[in-house]
């Protein structure tokens, strides 16, 4: 539970709606085009302009929007409901309606409210706005609750900057009426930050359906004007407050006083006097009008931009609504525009205004409960004042004066009353330049107390300064001694410089004559050098024609030693052909002897043979012959023992 009245307790923004008119009977009769397009769930209304023959469409986002099909129905359950709880919770909340005339503000807010039009039961007509249906609805929370409560309300009309009781008490005779309807209600500093309207009557309001007469009360009493645009038209501001005290009971039995206020306000036309028409007489009129809307404008924007100053005090309107204009009440923006493109630049300049004022960021806050003897002291101590009053009227106690010294009175306690709320206004600057001045002045301390520590510092550093000064002057003596012992050595060193130079003019002609010899040592030097080089580039050439002829060698002997193999092979081929060729012979020879041995054998068989015949006859030839055979017998055997072997 504290958390979330912790979380409702946070800034939250103005919330804005925008609601879109039906096209009225001399829009729809002279067939003006339609500019505006309303997308609710988009919450998107859309402006088509056709500016030198190009359209240009420009959008605008509101938290909610409500197109010319909506009812009031409509309206007040998406947008009304939750702030009328959050009233009966205990939260102040306003609902502005903002808008050009004859856009529908009023029917907004109150809307066809006729006793005669209501429903059974009580019920409301389809066309009541938002005031008779906030009403109700209190009315049927509490009744619900079975909530002991009291409800109180306050309708007044802000008019050429003077605040007009649109609920002034009917039992005064006409002429006191008229007299108290002329007499404007002075705005008052409550004591508490706020103001309150003095002898502003609070009616209180036991049932739903007493609102119908307030209403009738009021509506006859607000003055209009008639303009060029709207002959209804209503040119005033007008404020209608419900105040709901309901009582709680703590856990420990004590009774408290829960709080909570609904201000409706229906804001005059917003066009430009120049637009409406008025003239002469209304210059005035129109004049404060937009002194109060202008304010209303100047304080959203310094609200919006964050300046440091809210021109609050500049108008009666801004002064009443000041805690619904960045301060603890919640607040709703209800922009009403036509669909026509006959009022399209009132329109932009409506959304214009309307978007700006989304950026407002209230923080609202729920109204401390009163313990019930507290208020009651505090009723007392009214009862007590009105007493008094009463009194003195009756008894004709109190201070009676002429008519035209009161007035004239009168008129000087409103001069004096301006004064004052011009001094006020001197004062709430004086006191934001004392603030400034103030912030100059904390600056002005700081940066002193930072310069005092700054000069402590400093001295801190002179301090080491000085030791150091002195330290170095010490080291001044000493260097200015050294610097004599220099100086001598310096004397010294020069005469030893001029002996010296003597030397060095010595040794420069013999540097010279070496230079010279040099010289020419080194154009010897340089002739070697190029015979060197010549002689380097013969050998180059010579080792790159060596290695050419080395190279060219190399593949000759390759070539040599490839045909030598190739030859060799020829050789090996050869030879073993040769080989084979002599194996063969070989062979055929032996085949030979072999045949020639048989046929020897079968010779020396025949031969035996013969031998044998003849060798009783030849008996002395065959012993020779018989030796001759044995002999070639024994070389055969030779012959043939030799071939076994080889074979
Ligand atoms: N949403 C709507 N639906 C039907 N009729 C509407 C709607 N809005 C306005 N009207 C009608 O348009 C006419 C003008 O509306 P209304 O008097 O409320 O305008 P206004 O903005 O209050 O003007 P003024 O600034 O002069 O008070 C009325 O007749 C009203 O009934």
């Amino acid at each position: 539970m504290s958390s979330s009245r912790s979380e409702k307790e946070k800034a939250v923004n103005v919330q804005v709606l925008l609601r879109c008119r039906p096209f009225n009977e001399d829009e729809l009769r002279s067939n003006a085009p339609q500019v505006v397009t309303c997308n609710e769930l988009q919450r998107e209304v859309a402006i088509s302009q056709n500016i030198a023959g190009k359209q240009i469409d420009r959008v605008f986002t509101f938290d909610k929007v409500f197109g010319p099909s909506a009812k009031q129905q409509d309206l007040y359950d998406q947008a009304v409901v939750p702030i009328v709880n959050e009233v009966l919770e205990g939260f102040n909340c306003t609902i502005f309606a903002y808008g050009q005339t004859g856009t529908g503000k009023t029917y907004t807010m109150e809307g066809e409210c006729k006793r005669s039009k209501s429903g059974p039961k009580g019920q409301l007509p389809p066309d009541a706005g938002v005031i008779p249906r906030a009403v109700k609805q209190i009315f049927d929370t509490l009744e619900s609750q079975n909530a002991e409560y009291s409800v109180k309300v306050t309708f007044l009309e802000l008019y050429n900057e003077e605040i007009t009781d649109l609920l002034a008490p009917e039992e005064l005779s006409k002429a006191a009426l008229e007299e108290k309807q002329k007499k404007p209600l002075p705005l008052m500093e409550d004591g508490k930050g706020g103001v309150l309207v003095r002898g502003l009557e609070e009616e209180i309001v036991t049932s739903a359906g007493e609102i119908f007469t307030l209403l009738e009360r009021g509506s006859a009493k607000r003055r209009t004007a008639e303009t060029l645009l709207n002959k209804q038209s209503s040119r005033s501001h007008s404020l209608f407050s419900i105040t709901i005290h309901i009582k709680e009971a703590t856990p420990e039995g004590e009774e408290l006083i829960k709080c909570g206020k609904l201000n409706l306000v229906d804001l005059a036309g917003s066009e430009n006097i120049s637009r409406s028409g008025a003239r002469e007489g209304r210059a005035r009129e129109a004049g404060e009008i937009n002194k109060s809307l202008l304010t209303l404008g100047r304080v959203i924007t310094a609200l919006v931009e964050h300046l440091g100053h809210i021109p609050y005090r500049d108008s009666k309107l801004t002064r009443l609504l000041r805690d619904s204009l960045g301060g603890r009440t919640k607040t709703c923006i209800i922009a009403t525009v036509s669909p026509s493109v006959y009022c399209l630049e009132e329109t932009l300049s409506t959304l214009d205004y309307a978007h700006r004022a989304k950026n407002i960021k209230n923080r609202p806050e729920v109204n401390q409960k009163m313990m019930k003897s507290t208020l009651i002291k505090d009723l007392y101590g009214e009862i007590d004042r009105l007493k008094a009053e009463v009194y003195a009227a009756r008894e004709k106690v109190g201070v009676y004066i002429p008519k035209e010294r009161y007035y004239q009175e009168e008129s000087e306690r409103k001069a004096m009353a301006d004064q004052i709320e011009q001094m006020n206004v001197t004062l709430e600057t004086n006191q934001k330049q004392r603030d400034d001045l103030q912030e100059k002045y904390n600056t002005r301390l700081q940066q002193c107390s930072d310069l005092s520590k700054k000069l402590e510092a400093t001295e801190e550093s002179l301090e080491y300064t000085s030791q150091l000064l002195a330290t170095t002057k010490e080291d001044l003596k000493q260097c200015q001694y050294t610097l004599k012992e220099k100086d001598f050595i310096i004397s010294e060193q020069k005469k030893a410089e001029n002996a010296l130079v003597q030397q060095a003019c010595a040794l420069q002609s013999d540097l010279e004559k070496s230079m010279h010899d040099n010289a020419s040592l080194h154009s010897k030097i340089d002739r070697e050098d190029k015979l060197n080089t010549a002689n380097r580039s013969i050998v180059n050439n010579f080792q790159a024609d060596l290695v050419g002829k080395i190279n060219a060698l190399c593949d000759t002997v390759v070539s040599f030693m490839s045909r030598q193999k190739e030859q060799l092979k020829y050789v090996e081929d050869l030879c073993q052909s040769c080989l084979q060729f002599y194996d063969k012979s070989l062979m055929e020879l032996k085949k030979k002897v072999l045949a020639s041995r048989a046929l020897y054998i079968s010779h020396i068989d025949t031969v035996q043979n013969v031998v044998r015949l003849h060798k009783a006859s030849i008996n002395g030839s065959l012993e020779e012959m018989s030796t001759l055979a044995a002999s070639n017998y024994c070389a055969l055997e030779e012959v043939s023992s030799h071939f076994s072997l080889s074979e």
